[in-house]
Formats: structure tokens, C-alpha cells, sequence
């Protein structure tokens, strides 16, 4: 019986590599006749000879999310920074160069993210997946919602909910090293919700950990899709059966979601306001529903738009903060600089957002550690003819692959490329290096809209938890901090977490 199973199996995926290939082959052959153009600079730019109409795809083959960035910097080793590179009958420029990275983020006309990005979408085109006008209409409704007044009550629910972080956190105060991730993203997930949906789930209180989990794992399937070229067409995704499991994982992320737009669309109708204090507060929810209600937008683009707004900016908060605990446990002199640091300005009391921008050594540690843990990659296809320089002009059709963990460890730009060194964004060394070197929110219109957001809320977390707790690792930190395995969650996080032990700060034991 298992082995019928298992030959229908095989038979079944040699069927699908069959369909892949000759699927790959037509759109090869139709592709060189239409656009000699593009084989002109395929050509003229350096890179890697590949097969007829499969291109280079042989040299990602054994490419996972554990090893990709090795796998990758490896693969661009060879070739200059902007190189050419034939996938499957798609051609690609992949670069690290901040010059070609800064003109492309730039450009208003090239937008779209590239083809594989598809891996990365969750139910429906939202913020962070739609592309052309749908993305450039989405866009004009998530701008106001990161505008200067809706702080002040961003700012009170970061503090709120970082309290009661640090009473989660005090059940690990025994000596056992524990992965920090969770409880933080338990907390930016409060955090999210409280900001964007304007409505209180408690994530934390009511101890939703299943949602953290399904959440992260959701994201790595993503990803796992965006590596193994087999499931790229969405009839072998379908048919493998790869995409019911995502849908399962995904949804009890989705149906939170869903329960949450509920809730504020009950309160609406009962005339609460998204807060009691600050009636000009307009959550990124409710500007939706104000849509919605117009007859603009449909619920379908309401959830699908809560939901990509809920990953972006929970996972990305938890993955830096955690990632900063778990290098200040690993560097007792960096997290001894930013106790100092901290304990200078607040005197033992809670740290505020007025003191957030004297806290200037913290943000050079958030900086280093989003430069060797940032997002990895990301990818645009150029829809437009875009002049990099006098000497480079990507044409139309092109798909670029921007490789941001290469160009955020070259060593022309970094004094210590593969180190932790805080000191990297001391005001000198920034002013030496390019504008577009450092770009892990990316930057030009597609810009993450809570860079700021981010900045702030990770800021404040850290800082108080420093006033009453130390890190401290088991683990040593690698000679080179490249040298890890890895789980892509949008960003790079250990394979076997974030794992910490926490102390309380003397004054606590008094
Ligand atoms: C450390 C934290 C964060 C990092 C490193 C980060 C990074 C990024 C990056 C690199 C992108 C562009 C992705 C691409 O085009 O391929 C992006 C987009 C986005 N981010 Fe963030 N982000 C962070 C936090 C947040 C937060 C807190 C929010 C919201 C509360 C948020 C919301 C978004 C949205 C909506 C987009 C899509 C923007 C668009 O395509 O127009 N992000 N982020």
C-alpha cells in the first residue's frame, strides 16, 4: 500500500516537472522572438552561462531558506555587482550596487514588485504585494495613518504594552535561557492590533501563542515556495497540494484578523470612537471601513489589507528586537554601553517617548543589527527604461533581484563587514559611506511606511526592558555573524531561535 502511494507520488512530481519544463520551453521560444533588446544587454552585462531556455537555474538548485544567503553570496562571488542572470526564460539583473539599488528604489515608474515576489503574497493584492495603480491607491490610504498625530496614541499603547511584556517576561528571570522571540511578538502583535486595527485583542493576556506560531511559520512557507522553482507556476503550487497546507497554517492568522475587523466595525456602529482620549486618532482600519462604507473598496480588499498590514508589521518589530537581545546577551560591552546609555537619561524611571532621541549609541546597536539581520532581498521588474548611470540603462522587461544582505556586508562599505560593530553608524563612518549603502526599510516610494513606527516602538521596548533586566547567552558569538543557520521570516532568524537568559537589574533586588 505505502509503496503504491509512493510510486503514484513520484509518478505524480515527475508528471509535474514534465508540464514545467515544456511550459518553460514555449514561454522561452516566445520570448526570444519578441525581444531581441533584452538578449542585447543580457549579453553585454557579465554573469553566469546557463542552459538553453532553462538559464542558470541549475545554479540555485539545493537552495533553501537555511542556507540562502550564503548560497547567494557564493553565486555573485564571481561576477561584478550588477550582473546578468537567465531564470528559467526570465532575465535577470541581480545586484548589490547602491547606486543601481538607489536609482531603482527611486523610480516612480518601476514599482512592481518582481515575479517571484507571488511566493510572497498572502490571499488577495494587498499593500504590500499590489502592484501599479491598485498599489499607488492602496498606498494613498496607509500614508495618513503613520501621520504625526496618530503618535501620541501609537507612542501610550507602546508603553502600555510593553509593561506588560516585562510581567511575561519576569516567569524567565531563573537562569534557564528561553527564545525570546515569542513573547516579544506577542507583544508587537498587541501592538499592531492596537494601532492599526484600533481595537484591543490581548494577545498577551490571553497568552494567543498559536497565533505567533502559525504566523511565523506561514511566512517561512512563503519563502521555502520562493526557493524550489518546481512550485513557481501556481498550477504545480495547487496540485503538489504545498498550497492547501499554507492555507492552513495561514488562516488562523487570517480568521484573527477577520475577528478584529469585526469587533471595530461593532464598536463603529455603536459610535465608540478608536479611543477614548484622542478622537482624531484614525486607525489604518478605520480609514479602510470609511472606504468601505463609501461603496471605494470591498471587505475582501478590507482583510486582505488588514492581514498583509498585520505580518508587515508585527514579524519585522519581533524579529529586530529579539535579534537585539540576543546580540546584547552575546556582547556584554555593547549591552554595558547602552545600560549606561539608558540609566543616564531616565534615572531608573521609565523611559519616555520625549527621551527616545537621546538614546543615540541604542540606535546605532537597531542599525547593526538590521544591517546583518535586515530583510535579505527584494526585487522589482522594470517596466520602464531606467538610467542607473551613463553606462548602465536597464530596459524594460528586466526582473531585478536586489541582494541587500550583500551589499549591507561589502566590505568597501563596512570597516568590519562580518562583525557586530555598532560603531559602523557613528555620524563619521555614515557621512564616508554612499546614501543607498544602508536600506533595510527600503527607501523612494515603495518605502516601508513604518520606518518610523518601527524606530520608535522598538526603541522604547528595548530600553525599558534594559532598566530592569540583563541579557546573557550560553552560546558564543561566531567569528563571523554570517555564519549561521538561518529560517527566513522575512528577515534571517536562527534556526534554533533567539535564545537568551535574563537577569534582574540589581535595584529590582533591593
Ligand atoms: C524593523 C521593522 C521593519 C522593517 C525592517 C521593515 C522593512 C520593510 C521593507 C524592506 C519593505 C519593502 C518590501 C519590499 O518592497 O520588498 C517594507 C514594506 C512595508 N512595511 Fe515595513 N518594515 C518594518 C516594520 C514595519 C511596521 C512596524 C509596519 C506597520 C506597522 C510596516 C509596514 C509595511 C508596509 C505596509 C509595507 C508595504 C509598503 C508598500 O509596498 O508600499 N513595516 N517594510
Amino acid at each position: 500500500m505505502v509503496i503504491a502511494q509512493v510510486a503514484v507520488q513520484s509518478k505524480f512530481t515527475r508528471n509535474l516537472w514534465v508540464c514545467l519544463i515544456g511550459a518553460l520551453l514555449l514561454r522561452a521560444l516566445m520570448q526570444r522572438l519578441r525581444n531581441q533588446r533584452i538578449f542585447a544587454f543580457m549579453a553585454a552585462l557579465p554573469g553566469p552561462t546557463g542552459l538553453p531556455f532553462l538559464g542558470a537555474i541549475h545554479r540555485i538548485v539545493g537552495i533553501n531558506t537555511t542556507n540562502a544567503c550564503r548560497y547567494l553570496k557564493n553565486l555573485c562571488k564571481d561576477y561584478p555587482r550588477n550582473f546578468s542572470i537567465w531564470m528559467c526564460g526570465i532575465p535577470h539583473v541581480l545586484t548589490s550596487d547602491p547606486e543601481a539599488i538607489s536609482a531603482i528604489l527611486a523610480s516612480s515608474e518601476n514599482t512592481d514588485k518582481f515575479s517571484h515576489h507571488k511566493c510572497i503574497k498572502t490571499e488577495y493584492p494587498a499593500i504590500v504585494s499590489a502592484q501599479g495603480d491598485e498599489w499607488r491607491n492602496m498606498r494613498k490610504l496607509v500614508n495618513p495613518t503613520f501621520c504625526i498625530s496618530n503618535f501620541k496614541v501609537f507612542e501610550r499603547n507602546f508603553q502600555y504594552r510593553t509593561n506588560e511584556f516585562l510581567n511575561k517576561l519576569d516567569k524567565h528571570a531563573t537562569g534557564e535561557e528561553f527564545d525570546i522571540h515569542l513573547p516579544v511578538h506577542l507583544c508587537t502583535l498587541d501592538l499592531v492590533c492596537d494601532n492599526m486595527i484600533g481595537c484591543e485583542m490581548d494577545v498577551q493576556k490571553n497568552n494567543l501563542e498559536y497565533l505567533s506560531i502559525a504566523m511565523s511559520r506561514a511566512i517561512e512557507m512563503m519563502f521555502e515556495r520562493a526557493f524550489q522553482p518546481i512550485f513557481w507556476p501556481d498550477f504545480t503550487y495547487l496540485l503538489s497540494g504545498q498550497q492547501t497546507s499554507f492555507r492552513k497554517t495561514y488562516n488562523p492568522g487570517l480568521d484573527f484578523v477577520k475577528l478584529g475587523i469585526e469587533q471595530r466595525m461593532k464598536a463603529r456602529k455603536e459610535g465608540v470612537v478608536a479611543t477614548e482620549s484622542e478622537e482624531n486618532f484614525r486607525s489604518f482600519l478605520d480609514i479602510l471601513l470609511d472606504n468601505f462604507e463609501a461603496g471605494i473598496i470591498s471587505m475582501k480588499q478590507v482583510t486582505a489589507e488588514i492581514s498583509e498590514m498585520y505580518f508587515a508589521g508585527s514579524i519585522t518589530t519581533a524579529n529586530t528586537t529579539a535579534w537585539v537581545f540576543k546580540l546584547l546577551a552575546m556582547f556584554p560591552e555593547v549591552q554595558e554601553r547602552v545600560c549606561k546609555e539608558i540609566d543616564e537619561i531616565c534615572d531608573g524611571e521609565q523611559v519616555t517617548p520625549e527621551d527616545l532621541h537621546k538614546l543615540v549609541y541604542l540606535e546605532m546597536v537597531i542599525k547593526e543589527t538590521l544591517r546583518h539581520y535586515g530583510p535579505p532581498f527584494t526585487g522589482r521588474k522594470i517596466t520602464e527604461d531606467l538610467k542607473v548611470n551613463e553606462n548602465l540603462t536597464i530596459p524594460a522587461g528586466i526582473e531585478v533581484f536586489m541582494f541587500l544582505y550583500l551589499m549591507h556586508h561589502d566590505p568597501e562599505y563596512w570597516q568590519k563587514p562580518n562583525k557586530f560593530y555598532p560603531g559602523h553608524f557613528s555620524p563619521n563612518l555614515e557621512s564616508k559611506r554612499p546614501k543607498g549603502a544602508f536600506v533595510p526599510f527600503l527607501s523612494g516610494p515603495r518605502v516601508c511606511p513604518g520606518y518610523k513606527y518601527a524606530m520608535r516602538s522598538m526603541k522604547l521596548m528595548i530600553a525599558n526592558t534594559l532598566l530592569h533586566y540583563t541579557f546573557s547567552s550560553n552560546e558564543k558569538p561566531p567569528e563571523n555573524m554570517t555564519d549561521l543557520e538561518f529560517r527566513i521570516l522575512f528577515m534571517p532568524v536562527p534556526v534554533n531561535g533567539l535564545r537568551v537568559k535574563i537577569q534582574r537589574r540589581e535595584w529590582h533586588n533591593e
